[in-house]
């Protein structure tokens, strides 16, 4: 069976932040992550588990190596270019949801939509709605974040890491603030993204049994792969 072509990928991949004393945060680190796969993230307290997120989704730049996205060397783009593909390509989930606190639910999903501009005005109402309700916040879009639970919250965040479609979703401690049910939840969720939709998910996780649930677990210690 031929191999896909990676969505993501990363080759000799490191961070060493410059100083007297030289700080390595990533350390030569080679992943390859596939259509529709589920991978998380894991390691010690400081192993790098952050910092190899930000590489991977284009928040920073290696000191060495390289990250492909849909086999296309990111190295040579320049912060424009690179800010296009994460609106394009790339959805971010954080421990914190970041939701926009004066916007209504909708209208934060609606953001990366209006940035991309790609659809018109009422189709991406149309679409940010069908998403508040595949995510069961269908009840919710007229209201702002702090009406919201904090699954809610999260639910609706991860809503706008969708709104554009990404090819790649990429969480870091996505279930870091919630209790065990609403986690497992988002788990469940990006599950059946990956599964349903072919979007690869990329979490950070200190959860041991939500990452036994993950196709695959990339393990760090002191910024290496193991
Ligand atoms: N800007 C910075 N300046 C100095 N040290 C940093 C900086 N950013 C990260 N570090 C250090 O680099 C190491 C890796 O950090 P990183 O946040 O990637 O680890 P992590 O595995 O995500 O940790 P945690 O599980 O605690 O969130 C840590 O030891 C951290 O203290």
């Amino acid at each position: 069976m031929p191999v896909p072509t990676p969505v993501l990928e990363a080759r000799g991949l490191s961070r060493v932040l410059p100083g007297p004393v030289p700080v390595t945060l990533v350390n030569g680190v080679d992943v390859a992550v596939a259509p529709g796969e589920f991978v998380a993230i894991t390691g010690p307290s400081g192993s790098g588990k952050s910092s190899l997120l930000y590489l991977l989704g284009l928040l920073d730049r290696p000191t060495s190596g390289t990250v492909l996205l849909e086999g296309r060397d990111t190295a040579p783009l320049d912060g424009d270019e690179l800010a296009r593909l994460r609106l394009e390509k790339l959805g971010f989930v954080f421990q914190f949801h970041f939701l926009l606190p004066e916007f209504t639910v909708l209208d934060n999903v609606l953001v990366p939509m209006r940035k991309r501009a790609a659809l018109p005005r009422a189709a991406m109402t149309e679409h940010a709605l069908d998403l508040l309700d595949r995510l069961g916040l269908a009840d919710q879009a007229r209201k702002r974040p702090d009406q919201l639970s904090g699954g809610q919250r999260q639910r609706a965040a991860i809503a706008r890491a969708l709104a554009n479609a990404p090819r790649v979703l990429l969480a870091d401690e996505p279930t870091g603030n919630l209790d065990t049910r609403n986690a497992q939840t988002v788990f469940d969720i990006f599950r059946s993204l990956a599964a349903d939709t072919g979007t690869a998910v990329v979490t950070v996780t200190h959860d041991e049994h939500l990452a036994a649930q993950t196709d695959r677990r990339l393990h760090l210690v002191d910024g290496r792969c193991v």
